[in-house]
């Protein structure tokens, strides 16, 4: 059971990972949870601000320190040791192994900014992590934050149908995924390869291996350290390779 709380000033987004898919059949079944705390509801003032104006002058507002933290307050009221996650581009970049040392954790609290960002001893006081989905720029902490939650949910027990599906997912395998094909059989006289038609399961893993290797090698060599592979492995990268001749 994943128990994820956010706080966000949007958290009618959050429906797009609690209402949709795996994670809302997740949320259905009782494996995830999310719960949104919104800054807006801790103000003292009559506009109900919860942004100002940036000391040292520049564009944008910044988010103010005391409503943000009155709703990480609560989060920690309801989730109890959960630790704290910042996300921006000045955290650590999320990959597949970050996601797995994210993955034991019961409950998260998610801090989703916006504006240019949030007060910095906001991150001093109250931040345990801050983590980037990549390098660029978002309007916002939400999207990030679902991306977090969606990539968290599939390692959740009983949450991805077919286990099998989780670990040979790619990038679980630390590769690229090999290619997908359904009906029909030809498509503009695009054909399925006919290892896959053959129901030699065997012949069918080795082809995959293959090709997720080759794709790999191919599109993100970086990924792949040769000298680790096993020795299936690297005669079919080399296969994969002769055949690109
Ligand atoms: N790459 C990312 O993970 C990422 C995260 C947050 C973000 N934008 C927010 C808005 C203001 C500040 O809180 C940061 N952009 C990109």
């Amino acid at each position: 059971m994943l128990n994820v709380g956010v706080v966000t000033l949007f958290p009618e987004m959050f429906r797009a990972v609690t209402e949709h898919g795996v994670t809302g059949r997740a949320v259905d079944a009782g494996r995830l949870a999310i719960q949104c705390w919104n800054p807006r509801d801790y103000t003292q003032d009559r506009h109900r601000n919860v942004d100002d104006s940036p000391y040292g002058g520049g564009p944008g507002m910044v988010m103010q320190v005391a409503p943000v933290r009155a709703a990480i307050a609560a989060a920690r009221a309801a989730l109890p040791g959960a630790p704290v996650i910042y996300l921006s581009p000045q955290g650590r970049r999320l990959d597949q192994a970050g996601v797995e040392t994210l993955a034991p954790a019961a409950r998260l609290i998610l801090l989703a900014g916006r504006y240019e960002g949030i007060d910095e001893r906001l991150i001093e006081l109250e931040v345990d992590a801050e983590w980037s989905i990549g390098d660029y720029v978002l309007s916002g902490g939400e999207l990030p934050a679902m991306v977090m939650i969606d990539a968290l949910a599939r390692r959740q027990p009983g949450v991805v149908g077919d286990a099998g599906s989780v670990d040979a997912d790619s990038f679980a395998t630390g590769l690229l995924d090999y290619p997908h094909y359904t009906r029909p059989e030809s498509i503009d006289g695009r054909t399925v390869p006919e290892v896959l038609l053959s129901g030699d399961h065997e012949r069918i893993r080795r082809w995959r291996l293959k090709q997720a290797l080759g794709r790999t090698w191919q599109r993100r060599p970086e990924l792949i350290d040769r000298s680790r592979l096993s020795a299936e492995e690297q005669a079919l990268l080399d296969e994969f390779l002769r055949e690109q001749e």
